[in-house]
């Protein structure tokens, strides 16, 4: 669906973006990490062109991106800034309308569309009339993606879009990105510097380091095959909580014990170890009991988790 074909681009003498290549699957979610000033905004903005490249070449639905008209390329592309980019002195329903007006939609196909965001989104009807600068951080960059959605683009490009809130707010944030339905069947492409944001969202992620590619892989092929040095070391400093969180019970259940039959409440093994844990300390309770779909029913406690955990990854062949 999309694709980066030994992309570069220079300011100056310098090189921002060093013969980049990556490919993103129709319906994946791909997370350009690394440092402030490695090169992730400048490729992000080569896809839709607001940059254009100086070598190289990027396919976009089996196009080459240069050979689209500008105009009709963003259509197709929704586009989340850095920094939410509201307008301020249009009210909120004119900013999430942009597009449409552009398009020409008729008022109700635009009202209804407006609305059926809002809905999704989770923000109150009666903000449409207001200025941006009358919402809260998290309803602004809600605004921003309900503006990015409204036509429905089969592709959408987000630049740090959760890094102007607060730690609850963008967690939480996340957690109803993650979830909602009109987002599963795009191609996203999303810029962050957060590793947890990046590991928490990503089905691979594109590493960058100085304006080149370090590894391109899932958040466990980061995790436990580095590709180099430069992959190794960027993750260290949070590797346990990571590691928590990419691996799920169903991942390291052959090495748990067979539990006792409870007919209770059952859990997935879907569930992140990470996820069981914080289960454990919240609801307070000793064991929680999976069930696998095919009959198998597991009751764990912390203990359990954790040796099959530390089982699973000593399993791994690191490299
Ligand atoms: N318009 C410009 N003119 C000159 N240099 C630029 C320009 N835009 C970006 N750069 C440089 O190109 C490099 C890559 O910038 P880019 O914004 O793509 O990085 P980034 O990884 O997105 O950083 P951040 O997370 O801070 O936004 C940086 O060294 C930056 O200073």
């Amino acid at each position: 669906m999309i694709e980066l074909i030994g992309v570069s681009k220079r300011y100056g003498s310098a090189i921002a973006v060093n013969q980049v290549f990556f490919k993103v699957n129709e319906g994946e979610n791909l997370v350009l990490l690394g440092t402030s000033g490695c090169g992730k905004t400048t490729t992000l903005k080569m896809i839709n062109r607001l940059i254009e490249t100086d070598e190289g070449k990027i396919m976009v639905n089996g196009k080459d991106n240069r050979n689209q008209n500008a105009e009709q390329l963003r259509r197709g592309i929704g586009y989340v800034m850095q920094n939410i980019g509201l307008f301020p002195h249009y009210t909120i329903e004119d900013n999430i309308a942009v597009v449409p007006k552009l398009l020409n939609w008729d008022k109700k196909k635009t009202a209804d569309r407006v609305r059926e965001l809002l809905l999704k989104l989770h923000l109150p009807e009666n903000c449409l009339k207001f200025f941006p600068a009358e919402l809260s951080g998290g309803q602004q960059q809600r605004v921003g993606l309900a503006r990015a959605l409204i036509a429905d683009p089969p592709v959408l490009l987000m630049d740090e879009a959760f890094g102007a809130l607060d730690n609850v707010t963008r967690t939480n944030i996340q957690q109803e990105f993650k979830n909602l339905e009109e987002l599963k069947r795009k191609t996203i492409v999303m810029v962050t510097h957060d590793v947890q944001e990046a590991f928490e969202l990503a089905d691979r992620i594109c590493l960058m380091d100085k304006g080149q590619v370090m590894q391109v892989g899932t958040p466990k092929e980061l995790l436990f095959n580095p590709a180099n040095e430069f992959s190794r070391q960027f993750l260290d400093g949070q590797r346990l909580a990571l590691e928590f969180k990419v691996i799920r019970v169903k991942d390291i259940w052959s090495n748990l014990p067979d539990g006792k039959n409870k007919t209770e409440k059952v859990l997935n093994p879907e569930l992140s170890v990470w996820e069981a844990m914080e289960k454990l300390r919240s609801e307070t309770v000793e064991e929680l009991t999976f069930h696998d779909g095919k009959g198998i029913v597991k009751t764990l406690t912390f203990d359990d988790l954790t040796k099959a955990f530390n089982q699973y990854k000593n399993s791994w062949h690191y490299e």
